[in-house]
């Protein structure tokens, strides 16, 4: 079963790492005009509703096999000339009958025998707006066969098409029942694994952008619990969630090094901690406990804390309590060891299917660090491509213990945030090589990860639409 967003999430990372979406809706079309044959034959009269998204151009290009060995007509709801990206156009070329307007939808309803809907899919939000509610609610009253594409247009809202026939593709996608959707026919139309389980623009979809009328803290709370050792790895994992976009992040260290800290940045708290953890720490959404903690930590208040907290981010020496900690389940927990760290907590060797087996025993999502970075919730297996030889410098684990803390802190869940994560921060490094070559430093990828999101969040206006 597909969400809407991971949908377009898959979509989003197909053109990253494939460029062309073109194929796919030619095998989507395909798969229609197929599916249609196949239920009713040869020879019949088709009414090809279209939308002016991909939708309508996968209606478009079934169209252009359809009119092979049958009557068809097509619609273009809000006109032709409304067909205009780049995708659309060349859907457009494939089919060499004319395309109408809106004005003649009543005549083309009238005289079909089917009626294939290409009004919306997966990229719409809310109830269908007009022209589209209209061609909806004449689509239902029709009488005829209806096949869907993708999904009823509408669907979830209260103008919806209810099909005969629902020619979906990849997977079921989420709400669609035998009830709204008709028969429900499933058809590969070839997005390659990676397109799925590679981390890339279209995790930004699941960004939470902030609500207008939200205030201070609704948007991120983060405790981080380092620098107790290392003051600099605090300072970097800190800044790192602030540019993730964090509300309130709070740096909990020692006495000694809370002035050295803070003299880092005014845009975070530092708070020295003694004996005992303050409880206040607790209240932040999300913990991140590891960066420049050191190897000598007191075990007792460092157990406490992954025991207290509900969202936690384990990174760096902490890590080797863990198999001492008992069931984890009920938490979110996101562990960052690199190799040798994975070594050490889980005795096993530091390969994909280790990470995996690791995480479902403990309940965890591990991020296993390197050249290709691993991302397992135990059920599924990630990885994260790209980065550079030159993020082997100090603090770039920092720097992304910071950023996957910080979306969690926002309310991304574990493996969506560790996804993400991940994905910012290879882009950061490769962002800074652009400009610099080798010769960036951890700083550097700070300051590049606005632009990093602002690069990727194309896709994402369609979840901050929502949102708003
Ligand atoms: N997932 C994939 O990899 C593929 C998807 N394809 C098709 O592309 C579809 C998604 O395409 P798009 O993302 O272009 O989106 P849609 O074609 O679903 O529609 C989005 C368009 O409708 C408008 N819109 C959104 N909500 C609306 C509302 N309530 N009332 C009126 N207009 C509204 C938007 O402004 C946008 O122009 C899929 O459902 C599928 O049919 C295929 O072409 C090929 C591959
Ligand atoms: N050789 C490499 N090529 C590309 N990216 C790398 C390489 N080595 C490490 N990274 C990246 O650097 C970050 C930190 O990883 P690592 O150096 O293994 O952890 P740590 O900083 O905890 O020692 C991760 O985002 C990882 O993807
Ligand atoms: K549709």
């Amino acid at each position: 079963m597909l969400s809407y967003l991971e949908s377009a999430r898959i979509d989003a990372n197909y053109r990253y790492f494939y460029g062309d979406l073109f194929r796919l809706m030619l095998n989507a079309g395909r798969a229609v005009s197929e599916v249609v044959e196949e239920e009713f034959g040869k020879g019949q009269r088709i009414c090809v509703v279209c939308g002016s998204g991909n939708n309508g151009g996968d209606g478009i290009v079934a169209a252009s096999e359809l009119i092979k060995s049958n009557s068809v007509s097509v619609i273009a709801l809000r006109g032709r000339e409304s067909l205009s990206t780049d995708m659309l156009k060349r859907a457009v070329e494939t089919y060499n009958g004319p395309i109408e307007g809106p004005e003649m939808l009543d005549q083309c309803i009238a005289n079909c025998t089917i009626v294939i809907d290409a009004i919306l899919g997966v990229g719409a939000h809310g109830t269908p707006r007009e022209p589209y509610a209209s061609a909806i609610r004449k689509i239902n009253t029709s009488g005829k066969a209806v096949v869907s594409i993708d999904v009823p247009s509408g669907l979830g809202s209260e103008i919806a098409v209810r099909p005969h026939i629902t020619v979906t593709f990849t997977d079921v996608k989420e709400g669609m029942t035998g009830e709204n959707s008709g028969k429900i026919v499933v058809r590969d139309i070839g997005i390659p694994r990676d397109a799925v389980y590679r981390a890339g623009p279209g995790d930004m979809l699941f960004y939470p952008y902030p609500e207008p009328g939200s205030h201070k803290g609704m948007n991120g709370t983060l405790s981080v619990f380092g620098g107790w050792s290392y003051y600099g790895s605090a300072v970097i994992a800190a800044r790192a969630a602030l540019a993730a976009g964090c509300d309130l992040v709070k740096v909990y260290t020692t006495r000694e090094n809370a002035p050295l800290i803070a003299s880092h940045s005014f845009e975070y708290m530092v708070s020295s901690i003694g004996d005992s953890v303050p409880e206040e720490a607790f209240r932040s959404r999300c913990i991140l406990l590891g960066p420049g903690l050191g190897r000598d930590f007191d075990r007792r208040i460092v157990s406490q804390i992954i025991m207290r907290a509900q969202r936690i981010v384990l990174d760096a020496d902490p890590l080797r309590l863990l198999p001492h900690l008992g069931d984890l389940s009920g938490k979110e927990v996101v562990v960052t060891p690199h190799a040798s760290e994975f070594r050490d907590m889980s005795g096993m060797d530091p390969v994909p299917e280790n990470a995996m087996e690791f995480a479902k025993s403990h309940g965890v999502v591990v991020v296993l660090k390197g050249e290709e970075d691993i991302i397992t919730d135990g059920n599924s297996l990630y990885r994260c491509t790209g980065g550079n030889p030159r993020m082997t410098m100090g603090g770039t684990g920092d720097m992304l213990a910071g950023l996957i803390s910080a979306l969690m802190s926002k309310g991304m869940p574990a493996l969506r945030a560790s996804l993400l994560g991940t994905f910012i921060n290879k882009s950061a490094a490769d962002m800074c090589m652009e400009r610099k070559g080798l010769w960036y430093s951890v700083s550097d990828m700070i300051g590049a990860v606005p632009e990093v999101f602002l690069r990727y969040s194309d896709g994402a206006k369609i979840n901050s639409f929502r949102a708003h």
